[in-house]
């Protein structure tokens, strides 16, 4: 895992320059990361940067900075070749040959706003860099970060069935920002290293939508009252939006989404280069419940999603916020979808 994985190299890198990096074939995956002088897509880069598994790194942004963030994140001692493309004409050339692609372009909340009052910008965004995936690179794992992540996927999926070139195991939602912050929250409570925490969250990525399961979660929560574990599952809920309120105006969560993406994309990147067992939560297309897409375990392959691991076994009070969110999460989805087939 990248946790695993990259945390020593991203350390070894820090002290002793590129030497350490060790240059083999497995390492030739070209990342494209659409959004990237953006208040995630500059941290997300950074880390990309560091990723011994990215060979090249592509960004792309409308912001007239984004050829300084390429040239900035160039000097960078390590190995990945970094590129800068700006505007729509240069996208063609930024998506080619990509082998993933991490979209976390668009417009980020401001207090009082839910994730869905972004839709309406949003979701052109999404479709129109999703066409264009379309038609230069149809087999890139496309992992999506724009909010709202529960629309955006269906958006994405659409666009590519439209093109003829859809495969529900590339198209990826990323909710690990979720996760990650479960494992912040639970290694407080209990006194360790957020790293050793392991929790799934399911479901969505917005409100009720997401569902924690703290159940599962190992080590247990040191907290046993139910109305104890309903507080730190409505934090989890709800982290997002303590950090647009922190924030104040000034956008929402970017340095954490920038490391969790970074996190998800290595595991990406892992499964495509033959690794077994990579398993991160993702949004996918799902049979699991009535709604088509569904956040859960998925085991990363050669092809983007290898296996869906489903979700376990849920307790009581787990079952009930998986009823509420269902509605929320069909409503977002058929939203989606009807926005590419209108
Ligand atoms: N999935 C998740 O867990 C999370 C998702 N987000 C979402 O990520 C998105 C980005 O957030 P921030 O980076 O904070 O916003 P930002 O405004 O700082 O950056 C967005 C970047 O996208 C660029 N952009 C806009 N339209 C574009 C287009 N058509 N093509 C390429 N680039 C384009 C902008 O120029 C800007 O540089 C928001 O929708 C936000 O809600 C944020 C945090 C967590
Ligand atoms: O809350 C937001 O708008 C950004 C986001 O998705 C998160 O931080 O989880």
């Amino acid at each position: 895992m990248f946790s695993r994985a990259l945390r020593p190299i991203a350390t070894v890198a820090f002290q002793n320059g590129a030497k350490n990096f060790s240059t083999t074939p497995e390492m030739q995956f070209k990342v494209m990361v659409a959004g990237a002088a953006g208040g995630i897509g500059q941290p997300l880069s950074l880390l990309l940067k560091m990723d011994p598994l990215v060979s090249t790194l592509a960004l792309y942004d409308l912001a007239p900075i984004t050829p300084g963030v390429a040239s900035d994140l160039s000097h960078m001692d390590t190995p990945a070749k970094v590129l800068g493309y700006k505007g729509p004409d240069e996208l063609p050339s930024a998506i080619a040959d990509s082998h993933v692609i991490v979209i976390p372009a668009g417009v980020p909340r401001k207090p009082g706003m839910t994730r869905d009052d972004l839709f309406n910008v949003n979701a052109g965004i999404v479709r129109d860099l999703t066409q264009c995936i379309a038609v230069h690179a149809p087999k890139a794992i496309i992992c999506i970060i724009t909010n709202p992540v529960n629309s955006m996927v269906p958006i994405a999926s659409e666009v590519m069935k439209k093109n003829g070139v859809y495969d529900p195991n590339r198209i990826l939602g990323v909710t690990t920002l979720d996760i990650v912050r479960s494992r912040c929250f639970v290694g407080e409570i209990n006194g360790v290293d957020p790293r050793t925490v392991k929790i799934p969250v399911i479901g969505g990525h917005s409100g009720v939508t997401i569902i924690p399961v703290l159940s599962q979660c190992k080590p247990a929560p040191q907290i046993q009252e139910q109305n104890k574990i309903e507080v730190l599952t409505k934090r989890i809920q709800e982290a997002g939006t303590e950090v647009v309120k922190a924030k104040a105006g000034g956008g929402s969560a970017t340095l954490s989404m920038g490391w969790s993406g970074a996190i998800f994309t290595h595991s990406v990147l892992r499964g495509l280069k033959g690794e077994e067992n990579v398993v991160e939560c993702a949004y996918v297309k799902s049979d699991l419940t009535d709604a088509k897409y569904f956040a859960n375990p998925i085991c990363f392959g050669k092809n983007g999603v290898a296996k869906n691991l489903g979700y376990g076994k849920l307790n009581a009070y787990e079952e009930k916020l998986l009823k509420i969110a269902l509605p929320e999460l069909k409503k977002n989805i058929t939203k989606g979808e009807q926005f590419v087939k209108k």
